[in-house]
């Protein structure tokens, strides 16, 4: 079956530095794939790539089997990404940013009334993001991402500043989606969610492919997550040593 994204050396670079090194890659349609990295491994740098907010400087990159390596823009339609949360801008409400993002707020609204609760979205709707807290700011650029009903979605550390609750439900909410079809994939630094709620997925260290994370792999990682762990981050402080 054609992968939903498929990436054959993928590079990306910064200021004129590669910093992500020929990343070969497939994710299946309808999962959930976690990347994982030090800091400075390139994580943001690939997925902004992917989802068009930065140009590749050599590779493949097909989005259902269509090659959009050279096209920035069908990339940013295609592929769905939530804003920076401390980039959202301060002079508009969390429903301004739906609808820009998703048009009438009664259609977005319906689009992902799944993630409405986990997320507490009612009572942010109509807050200026000035008012918010770094978690509601991170709410707000959740519900962005998924406001356009995009079937592919990546997000990059989305449990940043969520509090236990929020992030248990929202976990279980995309766990749902995916269920239901959708393509996520998530940069990482919890290794619990990695292990127990990721179906792949793949370690960078200094821009390259550092280990593959197949199902096999994960669903093991999913009956011992603490083995996981210990065996992940001794890979970790060797690839950062
Ligand atoms: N705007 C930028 N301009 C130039 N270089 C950058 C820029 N952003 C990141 N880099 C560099 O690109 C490399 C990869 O950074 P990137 O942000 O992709 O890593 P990351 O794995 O997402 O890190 P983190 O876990 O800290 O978010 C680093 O060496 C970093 O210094």
């Amino acid at each position: 079956m054609t992968p939903a994204v498929h990436l054959v050396g993928a590079t990306v670079a910064r200021s004129g530095r590669v910093v992500v090194h020929g990343v070969d890659l497939a994710i299946a349609g309808g999962s959930w794939f976690g990347l994982i990295g030090a800091n400075g491994s390139g994580k943001t740098s690939l997925l902004r790539a992917l989802a068009g907010r930065l140009p590749f400087a050599g590779g493949s990159c097909r989005v259902n089997g269509d090659e959009l390596v050279t096209d920035r823009a069908a990339r940013a339609l295609r592929v769905s990404f939530a804003p920076p949360a401390d980039k959202l801008p301060d002079a508009l409400r969390a429903r301004d940013v739906l609808e820009l993002v998703g048009g009438a707020i009664d259609g977005v609204r319906s689009r992902i009334a799944d993630l409405e609760a986990a997320l507490g979205l009612a009572e942010l709707l109509d807050r200026w993001i000035g008012d918010c807290s770094a978690g509601m700011r991170q709410r707000i650029a959740i519900a962005s991402a998924f406001a356009g009903g995009h079937a592919v979605v990546v997000l990059d550390e989305p449990f940043n500043w969520l509090d236990p609750v929020a992030i248990f439900d929202l976990r279980q909410a995309m766990r749902t989606r995916v269920h239901g079809g959708l393509t996520l994939i998530t940069a990482l630094h919890d290794l619990g969610t990695l292990a127990t709620a990721c179906d792949t997925g793949l370690m960078l260290a200094d821009g390259k492919v550092a280990m593959t994370l197949d199902e096999q792999r994960l669903k093991a990682a999913g009956h011992d997550p603490q083995a996981f762990e210990i065996q992940t981050i001794d890979l970790l402080r060797s690839r950062t040593a």
